[in-house]
C-alpha cells in the first residue's frame, strides 16, 4: 500500500551541469560585523558616512541599500536557500517565496517555450494561438523523425548529458516538511510524490525526460508528470495566479487582462489536471491512498474517481477558501466544486474555510451540506479541518548549524540596543506588506519616542507580476526613510530579495516581535517558525509576541494568544506594535507558552498522520456502507403501502433527518421552511398522525413547530411527549427528584473537564446535560478528553440509571430509562382504537434512532402493524430497513410525494 502525495511541484528538481550556472555563487561564511564593508573603511569621516547614510532620493533609499549589502553576505543561491543544499531530502523553508517561476534562478534549467506575454485581449490571444500553431508545425517539419521533442527553436542548448537531483525551490515547503516528518516518524508507510519537476520541459528530449523520470522514481520515490510548456504556463501563470489565487484570497480580479484570459486559461487548467489524474490512475494499485494538495489541482479528485470508483482519495486545500459570495464570482465554479467532491474527504486548514466550502456547495450545487460533509445523490463526501504545522525536530537541527549561530551573533551585535520587528513575505497583494508599512509609518509618526529604538526588518521578495505593488511599496519605504531616518538610525530595513536560510533562522531567533499582516492566508507557517525559534535555545530567550492578521489560518489556531489585527485598520496595527513593544515579561510569557503549545501540538507530522487516519476511516465507512446489503428506500412500494393504509403513523427525527444540524435561531445550511411545508402537506390528510422527535428541549421544539399546532412532539430524546392533535400539555416521563440527584453527581464530574478543556461548557436541559466542546481551543485533545469524560460518567453513575454518549463535538448525558423507543411505545399504546395505524414510517439518522428502528421493526415482525418502513437518512450502518442517501432533501421530497397521493 502506497500513499501518493500529489502536489503541483515535486520536492525535487534537476540542475544541469553541462552549461554555466546563471546565478550560482560560492557562499562565503558569515562574517561578523567587523568584517563588513563599512567596518573595513579606515577614514573615520567616510566610515561615519557609511554608518549613517543621509536620506536619498526616491526609490533608492540608502539605508536599505546598506542593509541589503549586510544581508547579501549570504545572498540567496542554491547554496544558501536550503539548510543542506546537497541533500534533496532535507528540511526546506516552509514558505519558499520563489520570485519568478521557471526563471532558472538558482539552477541551470530550460526556459519556457510558451508565449511569455499574456495577451491583453481575446483577439490577441487568438493571434498568439495561431502563431504557436504555425511554429509547432515548422518545428515538427525540421525535426528528425522520432525526435520531435528535441527542437530548440528558442533555446538550442543541448540540455541533458549531465544533471543532478536537487531540492526544489518551487512548491509547498510546509507540505514537504510535514510529509518527511511523518515518514521519518514511521506514521506514513511508503509514499510516492507526484508532481512537476519545477521547470519547463519542452526543451528536453525524450531520452532525458525518461532518464529523469526513472531516477526520481527509483531513488527518490517521486513520479514526474510532464506537461507542455504552454499547458503549464496557461495553468500556473494564468489560471492559477491571475484567477484562482486572488479569488481564494478575496481579491476578485477585475483587471481587463484577467477577464480576457479567464475562459482561455481554463482549458490549460483542465489539461494539466487531466495529466496528473492520468499519471495517478496509471500507477495506482488497489489499496493505495491518494492525497491531492492545493488549489492547482482542484479537478484531479473527480477525474481519478471517474476511473477508480473505489479509490481512497483525500484532498487538502492549503489556501483559504472564500465565502460563497466570493467563490460564485468565478466563471467556472461548479466544475471546481465537483472536482473537489470526487474525494472521499475534503480537508481545510480551518473550520471557517470548511464551513465556507459547505455553504458554497449547498448554495451553488444545491446539495445538502451537514457539518460533516456534503450529501450527493449517490454518496457522501466528508469535510473536515485540520491545520498544517511545522517540523520542530527538523528545525531544531537546522538552527543548531554553525552558520545560524554565527548569524545570530552578527545580528545581535549589529542591532544591539534596538528592538527588532521582523517579517518575511512574498511581495504579493495578499501578503499585506503595503498595509504593514503604512501601519509602521503611522506608528513612527504617533510615537516618536520609539523612532531611535525600533528597527523593522522586512524581507520581501518581489516578482515582475507585481511591479505596480513593488513601486507603491518602494514609495512608502522611501518616505519612511526620508522622514524618520537620522544620522544614527534607520528604523526600516526593507530587503527586496530573499535572505539565506541561516539568516532567516537567525532573524527569527533574535527578533523581539514578528508582524504578519496578510489580507488572507491559508495558514502562515512563518509565525510557527518564529514561535519555535524564540524559545531561547539558540539565542537569548525572547518569547516575543506575534502581531498577526486575523485573516490568516494561523490566527484561528493561535486563538487570541497572538496580537490579532485587522491589516486594513492602520491605527490598530500601529497600536499593536506599541503594545507588543511595551508588553511586560509576565504577559509575554503567558502568551508565548500558549503559542508554543499550539506549535508543538499542531505539527506537520500530526497533520499528516491525522489526515491519513481520517481518510482511512471515512473511506471505510463509505465503502462498508456501499457493500452492505441495506437497500435504498424504494418509493414505489412505499407509495403502494401508503395508498392502501387506513391510518398512518409517521415518527420523524428532526436534526440530521428532516433538517441539517444547527441552532434553533440560526439554521444556516437548510431552511426549516421546507420542513414545515412538507409536514403541513402530510397533516392535511386526516389519515396521517405525525410526530417529530428530537434531542432538543420542549421549548425549542414548540418554537420550531409553532406553525403546526397539531403535530405530535417527542422532546429530549424521549423524556417528554406532546401528543398529536393540538394539545399544549407535555407528558414528562422522568422523575424530577431522581433527575435532580443524578444531575448533581454528573455536574461534579463535568466541572473537572470544563476546567481542563478551555472553551468547553455545559448545557442543562430538563432531563439531560450536554457537555459541549465544539469551541475548544485544542480540539483534538478535547475530543480525547471527551471520551474519558463519557467513560468516567458511565462508570461512576451506573446506579443512577444515566448514560453518557459521545456525539459530535459533545457528550450527551441522559436517563437510561427513557428514549425514543419508550416514547414510541407510549404513543402507540395511547392511540385510541380507531386511530390504531396499519402503516408506520420511522425516519432517523443517528445512533440514538436505532432504538426506535428496532421497536418499529419488531412491530412489523410480530404482526402488530401491517406495513412498516424504517429509513436511515445518510450513510451510516443501521438496523433500519432502508437507507436514503440523498439526505434531508431526499426525505423531504419523499414525504412531499407521499402527501400528494390519494
Ligand atoms: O505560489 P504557488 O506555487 O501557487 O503555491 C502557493 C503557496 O503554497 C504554499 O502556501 C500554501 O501552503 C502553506 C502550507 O500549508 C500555507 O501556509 C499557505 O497559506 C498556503 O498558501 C507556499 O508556502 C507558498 O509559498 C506558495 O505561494
Amino acid at each position: 500500500m502506497t500513499t501518493f502525495i500529489v502536489s503541483l511541484f515535486l520536492p525535487y528538481t534537476v540542475d544541469f551541469h553541462d552549461l554555466p550556472t546563471p546565478s550560482r555563487r560560492p557562499s562565503p561564511p558569515p562574517r561578523l560585523a567587523s568584517t563588513s564593508r563599512r567596518d573595513s573603511i579606515s577614514d573615520p569621516q567616510e566610515r561615519k558616512a557609511s554608518l549613517f547614510p543621509v536620506p536619498t532620493p526616491p526609490r533608492t533609499p540608502s539605508a536599505t541599500a546598506d542593509h541589503e549589502e549586510f544581508f547579501s553576505q549570504l545572498q540567496p543561491s542554491a547554496a544558501t536557500h536550503f539548510p543542506k543544499p546537497h541533500d534533496p531530502r532535507s528540511l526546506v523553508r516552509s514558505d519558499s517565496h520563489v520570485p519568478e517561476w521557471g526563471g532558472g534562478l538558482f539552477f541551470n534549467q530550460p526556459r519556457s517555450r510558451a508565449d511569455p506575454a499574456p495577451p491583453d485581449t481575446i483577439l490577441e490571444y487568438a493571434k498568439a494561438q495561431e502563431r504557436a500553431k504555425a511554429a509547432k508545425i515548422r518545428r515538427t517539419q525540421r525535426s528528425p523523425k522520432g525526435r520531435q521533442s528535441r527542437d530548440h527553436s528558442t533555446d538550442d542548448r543541448p540540455w541533458g548529458s549531465e544533471w543532478t537531483v536537487e531540492p526544489a525551490i518551487q512548491g509547498n515547503g510546509g507540505l514537504a516538511n510535514a510529509v518527511r516528518a511523518a515518514v521519518d516518524a514511521g506514521s506514513m508507510g511508503d509514499i510516492f510524490w507526484v508532481g512537476l519537476i519545477g521547470f519547463p520541459t519542452d526543451s528536453l528530449d525524450a531520452t532525458t525526460k525518461d532518464e529523469i523520470h526513472e531516477k526520481l522514481e527509483s531513488e527518490y520515490d517521486a513520479l514526474t508528470v510532464y506537461v507542455s510548456d504552454s499547458d503549464l504556463d496557461g495553468h500556473y501563470v494564468h489560471y492559477c495566479k491571475t484567477i484562482l489565487w486572488p479569488v481564494f484570497h478575496y481579491q476578485i480580479p477585475d483587471h481587463p487582462k484577467s477577464k480576457a484570459y479567464e475562459d482561455h486559461s481554463w482549458v490549460y487548467y483542465v489539461h494539466l489536471n487531466q495529466a496528473f489524474a492520468d499519471k495517478i490512475v496509471k500507477s495506482y494499485k488497489r489499496g493505495d491512498i491518494i492525497w491531492i494538495h492545493d488549489y492547482h489541482l482542484l479537478l484531479v479528485p473527480a477525474m481519478i474517481r471517474k476511473k477508480l470508483p473505489d479509490a481512497q482519495i483525500g484532498f487538502f486545500l492549503h489556501t483559504a477558501f472564500p465565502s460563497s459570495e466570493v467563490f460564485r464570482c468565478l466563471a467556472v465554479r461548479k466544475e471546481l466544486l465537483e472536482g473537489m467532491l470526487g474525494a472521499n474527504l475534503v480537508a481545510f486548514q480551518t473550520r471557517e474555510y470548511a464551513h465556507h466550502f459547505l455553504q458554497t456547495c449547498s448554495r451553488l450545487l444545491i446539495v445538502e451540506a451537514t457539518e460533516d460533509g456534503v450529501q450527493l445523490d449517490h454518496h457522501f463526501v466528508n469535510v473536515m479541518s485540520l491545520p498544517i504545522g511545522i517540523d520542530p525536530k527538523g528545525l531544531s537541527v537546522a538552527r543548531e548549524e554553525e552558520e545560524v549561530l554565527s548569524w545570530i551573533k552578527v545580528m545581535q551585535e549589529r542591532y544591539r540596543g534596538k528592538r527588532l520587528i521582523v517579517a518575511r513575505d512574498k511581495l504579493d497583494h495578499v501578503r499585506g506588506v503595503r498595509q504593514k508599512l503604512l501601519a509602521f509609518e503611522l506608528f513612527l509618526n504617533k510615537y516618536p519616542e520609539y523612532r531611535d529604538k525600533v528597527v523593522m526588518i522586512q524581507v520581501a521578495s518581489s516578482t515582475t507580476e507585481n511591479s505596480e505593488l513593488a513601486a507603491t511599496v518602494s514609495e512608502i519605504v522611501t518616505r519612511i526613510d526620508a522622514v524618520h531616518s537620522t544620522l544614527a538610525h534607520q528604523p526600516l530595513v526593507f530587503l527586496r530579495q530573499d535572505i539565506a536560510f541561516s539568516q532567516y533562522l537567525a532573524l527569527l531567533s533574535v527578533a523581539d516581535v514578528l508582524m504578519i499582516t496578510s489580507l488572507r492566508e491559508g495558514m502562515n507557517l512563518t509565525c510557527h517558525e518564529f514561535v519555535f525559534c524564540q524559545d531561547g535555545k539558540a539565542s537569548d530567550k525572547k518569547h516575543g509576541p506575534v502581531i498577526l492578521s486575523e485573516f490568516t489560518g494561523s490566527a484561528a489556531v493561535f486563538d487570541g494568544n497572538e496580537l490579532a489585527v485587522n491589516p486594513w485598520d492602520y491605527q490598530k496595527c500601529a497600536e499593536a506594535i506599541k503594545v507588543a513593544l511595551d508588553m511586560d515579561d509576565v504577559e509575554k510569557e503567558r502568551r508565548y507558552s500558549k503559542l508554543r503549545d499550539v506549535v508543538m501540538h499542531h505539527t506537520g507530522e500530526h497533520w499528516c498522520t491525522n489526515l491519513t487516519n481520517n481518510l482511512a476511516k471515512v473511506h471505510d465507512e463509505h465503502y462498508r456502507r456501499d457493500t452492505m446489503s441495506i437497500p435504498r428506500l424504494s418509493i414505489a412500494p412505499l407509495s403502494e403501502k401508503y395508498r392502501r393504509a387506513n391510518k398512518r403513523l409517521f415518527i420523524l427525527d428532526y436534526e440530521g433527518t428532516l433538517a441539517s444540524y444547527g441552532s434553533v435561531t440560526n439554521i444556516i445550511l437548510t431552511s426549516p421552511q421546507r420542513v414545515i411545508d412538507a409536514l403541513s402537506d402530510l397533516l392535511v390528510d386526516e389519515k396521517n398522525i405525525v410526530y417529530v422527535m428530537s434531542g432538543r428541549t420542549l421549548e425549542e421544539l414548540e418554537l420550531i413547530f409553532s406553525r403546526l399546532p397539531n403535530i405530535g412532539l417527542i422532546a429530549e430524546n424521549g423524556c417528554f411527549v406532546r401528543e398529536f392533535g393540538g394539545t399544549d400539555e407535555w407528558i414528562s416521563f422522568a422523575d424530577d427528584d431522581k433527575t435532580k440527584m443524578w444531575k448533581e453527581s454528573v455536574k461534579g464530574i463535568l466541572q473537572y473537564y470544563v476546567e481542563r478543556i478551555e472553551g468547553s461548557w455545559v448545557e442543562e436541559r430538563h432531563c439531560s446535560l450536554i457537555f459541549h466542546y465544539e469551541k475548544a481551543d485544542e480540539y483534538e485533545a478535547a475530543n480525547r478528553q471527551a471520551g474519558d469524560c463519557a467513560n468516567h460518567i458511565n462508570d461512576a453513575c451506573q446506579n443512577q440509571r444515566v448514560r453518557a454518549i459521545p456525539t459530535k463535538d459533545a457528550v450527551c448525558i441522559e436517563p437510561l430509562d427513557w428514549d425514543k423507543g419508550t416514547a414510541a411505545t407510549h404513543i402507540f399504546n395511547n392511540l385510541r382504537k380507531e386511530l390504531a395505524p396499519d402503516f408506520l414510517m420511522v425516519a432517523g439518522n443517528d445512533r440514538d434512532d436505532e432504538v426506535i428502528f428496532r421497536w418499529a421493526n419488531d412491530m412489523f415482525t410480530n404482526g402488530t402493524i401491517t406495513d412498516v418502513t424504517t429509513v436511515s437518512v445518510g450513510n451510516r450502518n443501521t438496523v433500519a430497513m432502508a437507507t436514503l442517501t440523498q439526505g434531508t432533501t431526499g426525505l423531504i421530497s419523499v414525504l412531499g410525494r407521499l402527501a400528494k397521493l390519494t
